[in-house]
């Protein structure tokens, strides 16, 4: 037995309107999936299908000795092929990520009023926004996963309306994780061309907007229907991940152009004290495609809740992005047009995940 929801309308309503989330679901004892979270099959996850990578994570403490050259050019092997890498010694305090997972079960734990406060419309900052699946009103199955998403501004603004379950240790995990980003990009900009003395503008440009999110995946009766996040890129520059331990993160590797992969998935195993760094459709506009803006999706387990905290980095909404002279001129021809990010974020978050086709807004 389990809730009824006797018409299309009163599972969204339960859900999405009123906030009672996939979880609020999960806590009423439903024993199948409602038909509204049934992917159509080719979008289904296949637990056995993925490989899992075998590249060791890059130690960023490296960085700074008689390795750098050698981890610069795993950075950017990394970026120019799967577009995921994992890092350790990174800065960020290992008792933190522990404390940020805890935080995410505190506050997802709370009763669904106490998170519905945050649902769009009524959240005491425009800043802050729970909600369900990705753009529910558009997609065609929704997604199993909860969200609390947090867009920085200022120190005072994060400790006054972010949650109060995760209000620290989001920011001081948002604080550490800024130094490595910046180091990535340095990395990745150089590489590009960019000048040294251009850099620091360069990097303001890419990271003018941050947004802490917090993921919670409750547990599914039916995986193998599900997604827990659809096939996607990330909009922005780079994005910082923690995972759990549960596993079931997933990217796609890029068909070449000799058929050799076939366009298959991976899996980026949970480490221990690692995180996941991606790159965001701004570095493959920005880098007229050297750098790969990864697809990825996330599955769902019967056995256990997953939980992951993605920082998302991403320029200004006012700023323009365009692939940068110097990569067009060595490559001879623009293989995007430059937008005002604004219009690439509308675009980003008014449609439904669906794999790569957000860069299409800025190709030519
Ligand atoms: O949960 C994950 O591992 C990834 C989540 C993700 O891709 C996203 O939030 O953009
Ligand atoms: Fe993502």
């Amino acid at each position: 037995m389990g809730p009824n929801f006797n018409d299309a309308n009163s599972l969204f309503k339960f859900v999405v309107q009123d906030g009672n989330g996939v979880k609020g679901l999960v806590d009423a004892g439903l024993s199948k999936v409602p038909h509204q979270y049934i992917q159509p099959p080719e979008e289904r996850i296949e637990k056995q299908s993925a490989s899992s990578t075998g590249l060791s994570p890059i130690d960023l403490s490296k960085l700074d000795g008689p390795d750098h050259d050698k981890v610069v050019e795993e950075i950017i092997g990394a970026a120019g092929n799967l577009g995921f890498f994992q890092v350790v010694n990174h800065g960020v305090p290992l008792e933190l990520l522990e404390s940020l997972k805890e935080s995410a079960y505190s506050f997802f734990g709370q009763e669904p009023e106490k998170k519905a406060v945050y649902r769009k419309g009524s959240s005491p900052s425009q800043n802050v926004k729970y909600g369900t699946s990705f753009v529910p009103e558009k997609e065609k199955a929704l997604e199993w996963k909860d969200y609390i998403s947090m867009v920085y501004t200022n120190d005072d603004d994060a400790l006054s309306y972010w949650p109060k379950e995760c209000r620290e240790v989001a920011l001081e995990y948002l604080r550490t994780s800024l130094n490595m980003v910046k180091k990535i990009l340095q990395v990745l900009i150089a590489n590009l061309g960019v000048a040294e003395e251009d850099s620091n503008k360069t990097i303001d440009s890419l990271i003018g907007l941050k947004m802490v999110n917090m993921n919670y995946y409750p547990k599914c009766p039916n995986p193998e229907l599900t997604v827990g996040v659809g096939r996607h890129s990330d909009l922005g520059s780079l994005t910082v991940l923690l995972q759990d331990g549960i596993g079931g993160l997933y990217v796609k590797l890029e068909e070449d152009k000799n058929g050799k992969n076939q366009g298959g998935w991976i899996e980026i195993p949970p480490i221990n004290g690692a995180l996941v760094i991606n790159i965001g459709d701004t570095l493959q506009i920005l880098s007229n495609g050297k750098y790969k803006s990864a697809e990825h999706r996330v599955r769902t387990t019967s056995t256990k809740s997953r939980v992951s905290i993605p920082i998302f980095t991403i320029p200004k909404p006012t700023e323009k992005i365009g692939p940068l002279p110097q990569v067009v001129e060595r490559n001879g021809l623009a293989r995007y047009r430059e937008v005002v990010f604004e219009d690439y974020m509308k675009n980003f978050f008014g449609n439904a995940h669906d794999g790569k086709k957000s860069l299409n807004f800025a190709e030519i």
